[in-house]
């Protein structure tokens, strides 16, 4: 009997997967678990990158005084497990063993897939293991890199999620009889990936393969852990605690879940300069809500000052997001992210539209631009269906030498006939969300930016960015 704890590692949230399994098959095991969400995806990063990251993640555990170590993370097994298993003295596990020794043994058609990061498709991984198992296995690797992001941000329920499934899924539909989800944060939309490919297709989830594996290897090196009161399983991210939280906590069903923020890499933090290109300090603070988790610093025009000042003279939302993005990008040669948004009234033929910062004038104040809208929309007063309107934005993101990322999103809402609330900006105070009688400006931060035109796009954008970025 051996009562230490078995230490978890993985690129982010995905290797709860495992965990969650564990818990279930085997009850006296203590978990101590790094997640190291602040660099996820690692699917797109070099081998080198990960291979270091790896270690890092190890001599973590290693100093928990973990009794095993299980790599619940495909990328990190791909590229590092021979390695770390060969310098280690205590057993090391991988997930991809186990997942692909399932698939031969359940497969009827020997036409099977695996979907997986970029990393652990380049690296081939399975497919070798499955051809000495079975040479008459045929299997198709696919790379779904945009599945992390999604899990990372915990989006899982959310509509993108549904759309960005089946957009990457299509190659394979109607093809295999068994799906390897050889990710370990796959199985966290294993409903709609179920949805998508059919009733039909077994998807086989490697991480809980492998507790089996962990159940073998601990009985045969006699290191079971005990029946006994008290065990405290510790979890440790280098991103954002609170949505490791709610991801972990929801998806473990454990209520006070114990969860710390480390920093892996005191040596030379992998942050990455991404410069929004506006001087609009609130746009910047929804920025960095979101991405100063994932290992970004944010900039803004304000930290250049030698910058020229763009105008925004295009008559499209793309046209100026553009302008502001590739002008930028061009310059500095950093990441550039560019939005233009505004709001579009129905009877008013979509005005103000690109010109809402400007539709009092040159430069007038919010209440000035909330006024005129009202002004023109007099007539309409006693009718609310005929003052319908949306927020809308267009993201752009750019570098140089590449083709522009581009997102749009949109808010559907009615115009007030007169402003309500204290927060928010613009057109906020005078902006009713949907079909309700709330204005924008009467939402807390969080909730607007769940809803927003703005929130939306900038969560899309936190999906695509890393597949682009490794275009
Ligand atoms: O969530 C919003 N809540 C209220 N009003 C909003 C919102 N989103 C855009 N709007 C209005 C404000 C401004 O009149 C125009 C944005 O114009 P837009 O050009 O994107 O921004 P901006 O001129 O403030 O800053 P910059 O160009 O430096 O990014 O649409
Ligand atoms: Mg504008």
């Amino acid at each position: 009997m051996d009562n230490r704890p078995i230490g978890f590692l993985d690129s982010g949230v995905g290797g709860l997967t495992v965990v969650k399994e564990l818990l279930r098959q085997l009850p006296n095991e203590e978990v101590i678990y790094i997640g190291d969400s602040k660099r996820a995806p690692y699917g797109s990063r070099n081998k080198d990158e990960i291979l270091a990251f790896t270690w890092e993640m190890v001599n973590f555990l290693l100093s928990k005084n973990v009794k095993m170590i299980v790599m619940a993370c495909n990328t990190a097994t791909a590229v590092a497990l021979e390695d770390v298993k060969e310098k280690l003295d205590i057993p090391v596990l991988g997930v991809i063993q186990a997942g692909a020794s399932a698939v031969v043994q359940k497969t009827r058609s020997k036409q099977v897939a695996v979907i997986a990061t970029e990393a652990t498709v380049k690296s081939s991984a399975y497919k070798d293991i499955i051809h000495r198992k079975s040479p008459s296995v045929e299997l198709t690797s696919l790379a779904c890199p945009k599945f992390v992001p999604l899990v990372e941000a915990n989006m899982m329920a959310m509509p993108e999620a549904k759309a960005v499934v089946k957009e990457s899924l299509a190659p394979l539909k109607g093809k295999v009889d068994s799906l390897i989800l050889g990710c370990t944060h796959y199985p966290l939309l294993k409903p709609l990936i179920q949805e998508e490919m059919g009733p039909e297709v077994q998807l086989i989830d490697s991480g809980a393969e492998t507790v089996r594996d962990i159940s073998v290897l601990s009985n045969y090196f006699l290191i079971s852990g005990s029946e006994r009161e008290a065990i405290q399983h510790r979890f440790y991210t280098t991103g954002d605690p609170a949505t490791f939280k709610a991801i972990a906590g929801q998806w473990l069903n454990i209520d006070d879940i114990k969860v710390e923020e480390v920093d892996l890499s005191q040596s030379q933090p992998k942050t990455k300069t991404l410069i929004v290109a506006t001087r609009n300090q609130g746009k910047a603070r929804e920025f960095e809500a979101l991405f100063s988790d994932r290992g970004y610093s944010i900039k803004t025009l304000n930290d250049y000052p030698e910058l020229p000042e763009i105008e925004e003279t295009a008559d499209s939302f793309e046209g100026n997001a553009r302008l502001k993005a590739e002008t930028i990008a061009e310059i500095t040669g950093e990441l550039v992210v560019g939005d233009d948004s505004g709001l579009c009234v129905d009877v008013l033929g979509g005005l103000p539209g690109v010109w809402s910062h400007r539709f009092a004038g040159p430069d007038p104040t919010d209440e000035q631009n909330m006024s005129k809208l009202l002004h023109e929309l007099a007539s309409t007063a006693l009718i609310p269906e005929r003052r319908t309107a949306h927020f809308h934005t267009t993201l752009v993101a750019s570098m140089p030498g590449k083709e522009s990322l581009v997102i749009d999103a949109d808010w559907p809402g009615r115009i007030a006939t007169a402003p309500k609330g204290e927060d928010g900006f613009g057109y906020d105070p005078i902006f009713l969300v949907g079909n309700g009688d709330l204005t924008a400006a009467e939402l807390p931060f969080e909730e607007k930016n769940e809803q927003s035109h703005r929130g939306q796009a900038l969560r899309k954008l936190m999906v695509e960015l890393p597949s682009w970025l490794d275009k």
